[in-house]
């Protein structure tokens, strides 16, 4: 079956062959080998071998072509776009699937080698356990990935096994992990469960739920000089902004018709109270009820004021440095973070030209329509210009410097085809030049899928004494503009 691209098959046991029949919706493993996929029964690594010299003598074989990831070894990790892989040989793959010997360099281990060489790829297939399908098992194809690096090492029964790493090849669909809960079982319960682990909580304690971090990419420390901020800290230059009034209601926010803070947000109220509150839409701006408000800290209203909700993990990637998970699957419009660190005037922020971790708040600019970095929520026509935002700025006033301290989102990637949105929200007051900002889910998150937002940067628009920054993008999505700014 194919859908968005990626071709689903299922494992209906080994001895059961229906045939090819395009239009039938789930593929065996024999399936598998007879559309070319992958034409080993048991072995995870499929290869041509020296047999193919002959055909292409400039090439060096045995070379792999594709590679299933099925949970079969102990030491394999799944990090959808990077993928650790264990080479073969020297496990017990019918008992418990732990080492009992060493592996060596040879047939398949060699190929992933040879094809890293050459720079070739390989075609990768998961092996996914449901409960949908009688066998238990459907398999995806998810793509093509390519060997960066591999290396020995004891694995975690004590034999040396080799590792792979393998980064999927950009310009190729979206890996939908949503419809394929590839990595589900795989989620720990708490920390201490997590292989690489780098940190046990990064917020030390300063979050209700820890913040962990992994690493299995490489031996780098996690962030030692970071502090980590659950909530703004404001430089000692900035003057006070002038508090909310807030709304007279009693023990919450009901009827839209007489709260002063749903009349802001257009006569409505912003969350619905599912899930520990989700965004209806997505808005420019959200007024959440504030400490003037009458109605109680209970209320529905106030849904970013109760901190992170979800098991967050920062974790480290080949190509993009730190990255940032949810253990929990996270609705659609979700608030999941807010984006920390010192607020602070953006002309007295330090080197703006190399600073990866400031985000200049926009909010007013795009309102008004003047050159935010992005537009979003409302067209164009739909703008009452008020007269504050007729006087706004061209340029963000202010801004949040997470470059030394900050929180979970400072280590949030962009992607261009992004699951999460900026979402300015008030409560304590009414300036939205000061707006918080918060990284809200676009759409149900699965658990482990990595969490991007669009950094929204127009390209060469990082300009310092005329020299342009330019920055690779290696979000891997099929709409990549190849470029972050
Ligand atoms: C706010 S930080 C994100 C966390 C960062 N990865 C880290 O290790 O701390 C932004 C920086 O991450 C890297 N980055 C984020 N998204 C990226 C992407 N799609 N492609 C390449 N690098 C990316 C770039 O170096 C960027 O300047």
């Amino acid at each position: 079956m194919r859908v968005d691209g990626k071709l689903y098959l299922n494992c209906k046991g080994l001895g059961h062959v229906p045939g090819i029949n395009v239009g039938d919706h789930f593929y065996s493993r024999c399936e598998m080998m007879a559309v070319g996929l992958h034409s080993h029964w048991l072995a995870g690594i499929d290869y041509l071998g020296a047999a193919f010299k002959k055909a292409m003598p400039s090439r060096t074989f045995p070379v792999a072509s594709s590679i299933v990831l099925s949970g079969c070894y102990e030491d394999d990790v799944d990090n959808a776009m990077d993928v650790v892989y264990t080479g073969q040989g020297g496990n017990d793959l019918l008992g418990k699937k732990h080492q009992i010997a060493d592996q060596v360099m040879e047939k398949g281990n060699l190929a992933l080698k040879n094809s890293m060489d050459q720079d070739l790829p390989v075609r990768l297939i998961r092996g996914n356990k449901t409960k949908k399908s009688y066998t238990g098992k459907v398999y995806t194809y998810d793509g093509l990935y390519k060997v960066k690096k591999y290396w020995a090492e004891k694995g975690k029964s004590g034999f040396t096994v080799y590792k792979f790493l393998l980064r999927r090849m950009e310009g190729q669909s979206v890996l939908t992990t949503d419809q394929v809960h590839f990595v589900s079982g795989n989620i720990p319960s708490q920390p201490s469960e997590l292989r690489g682990l780098a940190c046990a909580d990064l917020s030390n304690g300063k979050e209700r739920i820890p913040v962990p971090a992994s690493n299995v990419v490489d031996k780098v420390p996690f962030a030692p000089n970071f502090r980590y901020l659950a909530s703004n800290e404001v430089d000692k230059n900035l003057p006070d902004p002038i508090p909310a009034k807030g709304c007279n209601c009693k023990g919450g926010c009901y009827d839209v018709k007489k709260c002063s803070c749903a009349a802001l947000n257009g006569k409505k109220f912003p969350y619905v109270s599912l899930n520990g509150g989700r965004l209806v839409e997505a808005v420019d701006v959200v007024y959440e009820c504030g400490p003037q408000c009458g109605c109680g800290p209970s209320c529905h209203n106030r849904v970013t004021q109760r901190g992170i909700q979800y098991r967050l993990e920062v974790f480290k990637t080949a190509s993009k440095g730190w990255a940032v998970r949810s253990w929990d699957t996270i609705p659609a419009g979700a608030p999941v973070c807010e984006y920390t660190g010192v607020l602070m005037r953006t002309a007295d922020a330090d080197d703006l030209f190399n600073n990866e971790y400031l985000f200049e708040l926009d909010c007013l600019q795009t309102i008004a329509g003047i050159g935010g970095r992005q537009r979003r929520c409302l067209e164009e026509n739909d703008i009452k210009i008020s007269g504050t935002l007729k006087d706004a700025p061209e340029q963000p006033e202010y801004c949040i410097d997470a470059g030394t301290c900050g929180n979970v989102s400072r280590f949030i990637n962009h992607s261009c085809e992004p699951n999460l949105f900026v979402q300015c929200v008030l409560n304590e007051h009414h300036d939205l030049s000061r707006a918080r900002v918060w990284l809200c889910a676009a759409d149900t998150i699965p658990p482990l899928q990595e969490l991007c937002y669009d950094y929204g940067y127009a390209l060469d628009s990082v300009v310092k004494d005329g020299q342009i920054k330019v920055l690779p993008c290696y979000c891997g999505a099929h709409t990549c503009r190849k470029r972050l700014h």
